[in-house]
């Protein structure tokens, strides 16, 4: 949770002010959080995302929106550090311009996905194999780490591990009896239904506090049962002081909880504005009509390569994500066991 003075935590009054921002690409805002330039990804062929710039107003409930296949993915991967912009390409003269981004005025291109979470920028990520083999609890434990390393003196005093190891417990449960998951604390994460891992990773997330949670489709596999509790959460977290930036498919999802959306296509930010005007501006009409009329269906074989390349990228995807994710836990890890005394030392 943030302590910006500055935070909105009038949601009219956030509202207003976004009311008489300019529905343009890359519009200022009046007080980002995350500011972002020059960001380009590039796989074989594909440039994934090209943002030439982009603000994230602090406060708001902002979502990401496109076709499939835009780049919002990547662009999440590429601003939380679980994934690297490609090298800015050296035209005649100066060199096309280096991704930069900002969160809370701190540069970070070039920061691992374990640094960015220790700034206050989480994402939810999937449970990789290796983290469904782990308890519910022992998944919130880990989402707490990105913050110990910054408890002084909590590494050099047993005393004061064993403490905040109680406090950070405390708080595991806290928000797994939010969530509605305590019962299930010491099962599996990997018997848990598609829903319930939702609410895990949002959960987990929340463990560091952030001044920012990033959503990669919180709606998916959710069934109707959990969904109002899921969008209540969610703007609960914003009325209480964390910015919110969500990527989501559900359009019910993201007229009736954002306060901004921003939509991409073919890697780039397209249009902005708000939940209501945005979706009848013509470059969003035409980025999702364009992404089923772009291929000519008659003809078979390219539609087969197509297919194939398409199932191929999306393993590949699908290989870095966990990748990145496994990079990350041996990071957390890693950073736990440099905080932990030796056991003689807590014993004594
Ligand atoms: N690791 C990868 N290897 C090859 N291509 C990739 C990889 N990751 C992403 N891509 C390609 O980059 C493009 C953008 O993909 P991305 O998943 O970011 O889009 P998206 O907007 O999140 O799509 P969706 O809404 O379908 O999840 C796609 O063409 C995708 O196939």
């Amino acid at each position: 949770m943030t302590e910006h003075d500055d935070y909105d935590y009038d949601r009219s009054a956030l509202r207003a002010k976004l009311a008489a921002v300019d529905e343009l690409p890359g519009s200022p805002k009046p007080n980002p959080i995350l500011s972002v330039d020059n960001i380009v990804r590039r796989f074989g062929g594909v440039t994934a995302v090209d943002v030439a710039h982009l603000e994230v107003q602090r406060g708001a409930i902002t979502a990401l929106i496109g076709p499939n296949g835009a780049g919002k993915t990547t662009f999440f991967n590429l601003i939380t550090g679980f994934d690297r912009p490609s090298s800015a390409k050296r035209m005649f003269g100066p060199a096309e311009g280096t991704a930069t981004w900002t969160f809370q005025g701190r540069q970070l291109a070039s920061t691992s996905a374990f640094r960015v979470a220790q700034t206050g920028m989480v994402r939810t990520f999937q449970l990789t194999k290796a983290l469904a083999r782990m308890t519910v609890i022992d998944n919130m434990l880990l989402g707490a780490q990105s913050q110990r390393g910054e408890k002084l003196g909590v590494a050099l005093f047993p005393f004061a591990w064993r403490a905040h190891e109680r406090e950070l417990v405390a708080k595991a449960e806290e928000l797994l009896q939010r969530f509605k998951l305590f019962e299930k604390r010491n099962d599996y994460a990997g018997s848990l239904s598609g829903g319930q891992r939702k609410l895990l990773e949002m959960a987990r997330a929340l463990m560091s506090d952030p001044a920012m949670i990033m959503l990669d489709e919180p709606m998916a596999g959710v069934n109707p049962a959990l969904t109002q509790s899921l969008l209540g959460h969610i703007q609960d977290l914003r009325d209480q002081g964390t910015s919110v930036l969500f990527v989501e498919h559900d359009m019910h999802m993201v007229r009736h909880i954002s306060d901004w959306v921003v939509v991409m296509a073919e890697g780039k930010i397209v249009a902005e504005g708000q939940p209501g005007s945005v979706m009848h501006n013509q470059a969003v009409v035409d980025a999702y009509l364009g992404s089923h009329h772009d291929q000519d269906l008659g003809d078979d074989a390219l539609l087969d390569e197509d297919f194939e390349a398409a199932i191929e990228a999306e393993d590949e995807q699908r290989a870095e994500e966990e990748r990145a994710v496994e990079e990350y836990v041996e990071a957390v890890r890693a950073a736990e066991e440099s905080d932990e005394p030796e056991k003689d030392e807590v014993r004594s």
